[in-house]
């Protein structure tokens, strides 16, 4: 498979390392200084309507304000467009081109692992887009409104679960333990906990961790009485209001 990838940012860079860990070929177009840093990372780096010519898929990775600019050089492009734009809806999209698609991944597709939402089936090219983003996580199908609801939590994911564990590595620094130490605790912890949830439901995996009068319970009403995990939800859930209407 073949791949033509627009932008070489911070998501872009990590969707074509993910895809090259996949063996997908990869091609890019962006602008300098990002063009020299694709180079220096291996990839060939083109002008946009060659890089469009010959591949199964396009991916737009550049800001909201560009995507106009790019959509315009691409127009009468036959190849699937793939934008991940978050703000940039489909209806705008599709005056540029009739296969087009909006999805949003997270920089975790660097590790071939996000959750990848994509809106909306039946764009005109619906195996080419699962085969490309199926291998950088796994895909789902959605509408629109879902994946910007879903933004919050999927898009801008990792920035605010990496937050939780800085917290929890400078918890362990402030009780004494060494740094290389503490996050090597708290990221094992975490995985661990993930794979729990696999499992049990949230609340189970709390009950099972609650020592009746014990030091769990203590501070998790601590927290909760701080509004700790009302105030993540409060604004994750009104952002992805917003940007859902
Ligand atoms: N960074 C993230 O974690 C995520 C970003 N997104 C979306 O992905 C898009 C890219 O985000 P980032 O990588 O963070 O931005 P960035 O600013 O790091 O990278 C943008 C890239 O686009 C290139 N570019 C800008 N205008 C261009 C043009 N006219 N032609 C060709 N290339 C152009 C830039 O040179 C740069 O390589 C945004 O629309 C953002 O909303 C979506 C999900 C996650
Ligand atoms: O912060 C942003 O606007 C982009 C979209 C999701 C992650 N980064």
């Amino acid at each position: 498979m073949k791949v033509c990838l627009i932008g070489y940012g911070k998501l872009g860079s990590s969707i074509a390392k993910g895809l090259r860990n996949a063996g997908v070929e990869v091609t890019v177009s962006t602008l300098p200084p990002t063009d020299e840093w694709a180079r220096e990372d291996g990839f060939s780096v083109v002008p946009m309507r060659a890089c469009a010519e010959g591949v199964d898929l396009i991916i737009v990775a550049v800001p909201p304000s560009a995507v106009p600019a790019v959509m315009k050089e691409l127009r009468g492009v036959e190849v699937p467009i793939t934008s991940t734009a978050a703000l940039v809806k489909l209806g705008e999209l599709k005056k540029y081109a009739d296969k087009v698609y909006r999805v949003m991944p997270s920089v975790t597709v660097e590790v071939n692992s996000s959750p990848v939402l994509v809106a909306e089936r039946g764009g005109g090219a619906d195996s080419v887009v699962e085969a490309v983003w199926g291998k950088l996580g796994k895909v789902y199908w959605v509408n629109e409104r879902v994946l910007d609801a879903a933004l919050p939590v999927v898009g801008s994911g990792p920035a605010v679960h990496a937050e939780y564990f800085r917290s929890a590595v400078e918890a362990l620094v402030a009780s004494g333990v060494e740094r290389s130490l503490a996050e090597e605790l708290a990221r094992e912890s975490i995985i661990g906990t993930i794979k729990m949830l696999e499992k049990y439901d949230p609340y189970k995996l709390r009950s099972k961790v609650e020592t009746p009068g014990g030091i769990t319970v203590e501070m998790l009403l601590k927290l909760e009485e701080e509004g700790v995990f009302g105030k993540i939800a409060k604004v994750l859930g009104e952002k992805g209001r917003e940007l859902s209407r």
